[in-house]
């Protein structure tokens, strides 16, 4: 089955189109990363995949149900991490998990999941008074409540230091392991890599790519840096190397030759260099950082 099947989706806010003819399909028991720039349009998908805001055309289902006619089922089967989550102030952190336990209508343990989510030292604290980081982990915890089949993460990783968004990766892959399909929205392209299966990139409201990590960097073009550091080489050294296919450009500052390449061809490159009579002494590979290939997705350096 489908986790989530969104077909068609537009949802336009007066002039401005949030969502535009959007379809996607997240596998059951899939870790789903979805990413895009601010205004992208993320919060508008999952606001409509819960029900929040209607399409203003195209269909939504979720866990088998009609996302608009059948709400309440969705909800009673998914956990949800609302970006921005506000406390009740007053409310100590148990008495959140109790509250989300009451309106589930299920029978769970408070406290194993304040332990989980690493705030059960703070547990009868007014939340008013908790760091960015303990709301975001008690904003979790609430999300767990039930064992839900999906989990939608907005940003889940807002707030945490490295030690908790470590953690924060570690349930969802728990919760994964468990059976449930994660939705997971995000800008940390670190906390993606790490856990996502496949990854969807949402631009003005568009899905641009969907693939894994891995096929995105090649869809890319896959293209390496390679530096070579050599005892001394001249621009006609590099012309056989310019001549390789799979090379998209060779410079040098005479000590080290700085080619531009797809992985493949690396051994040719430096095969080139020994035959034009280059020493070479040592070579490093760099891949396109994560970053860099958001922002080609992002900025449309890549076809659509
Ligand atoms: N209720 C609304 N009324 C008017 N415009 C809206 C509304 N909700 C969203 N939009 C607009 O729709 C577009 C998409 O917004 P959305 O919040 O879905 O993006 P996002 O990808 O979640 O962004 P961010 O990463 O900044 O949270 C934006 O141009 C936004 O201004």
């Amino acid at each position: 089955m489908t986790a989530i099947d969104l077909s068609g989706v537009t949802k336009r806010f007066g002039d401005v189109t949030a969502v535009e003819d959007l379809d996607l399909a997240v596998r059951e028991g899939e870790i789903y990363g979805f990413l895009g720039p601010n205004g992208a349009g993320k919060s508008t998908t999952i606001n409509a995949i819960l029900d929040f805001v209607r399409p203003s055309s195209g269909s939504v289902r979720v866990l088998g149900h009609d996302a608009q006619a059948e709400s309440v089922a969705v909800r009673r089967k998914t956990g949800v991490l609302p970006e921005g989550f506000g406390v009740y102030d007053r409310l100590s952190g148990r008495q959140h998990l109790e509250f989300a336990i009451d309106s589930k209508e299920v029978d769970a343990d408070p406290e194993a999941i304040l332990e989980r989510v690493g705030i059960a030292g703070d547990a009868d604290r007014p939340a008013g008074g908790y760091s960015k980081g303990m709301r975001q982990r008690l904003a979790l915890g609430m999300a767990l409540v039930g064992e839900p089949e999906l989990l939608i993460l907005d940003e889940p990783s807002s707030g945490l230091d490295p030690a908790g968004a470590r953690e924060m990766r570690e349930i969802v892959e728990a919760e994964a392991d468990r059976g449930a399909t994660v939705f997971f929205s995000s800008h940390v392209l670190g906390q993606v890599e790490a856990v996502c299966d496949r990854v969807g990139i949402l631009r003005e409201g568009r899905l641009i790519a969907e693939d894994s990590i891995e096929g995105l960097r090649e869809a890319v073009g896959g293209d390496e840096t390679l530096a070579i550091t050599v005892d001394a080489a001249t621009e006609s050294d590099l012309e056989s190397v310019r001549a390789i296919e799979g090379v998209a450009s060779a410079e040098t500052d005479g000590e080290t030759v700085r080619v531009s390449c797809e992985s493949g061809v690396k051994t040719d490159v430096i095969a080139a260099l020994e035959d034009a009579g280059v020493v070479v002494q040592d070579f490093e590979t760099t891949e396109a950082s994560l970053e860099d290939l958001f922002l080609a997705y992002t900025e449309g350096e890549v076809a659509e």
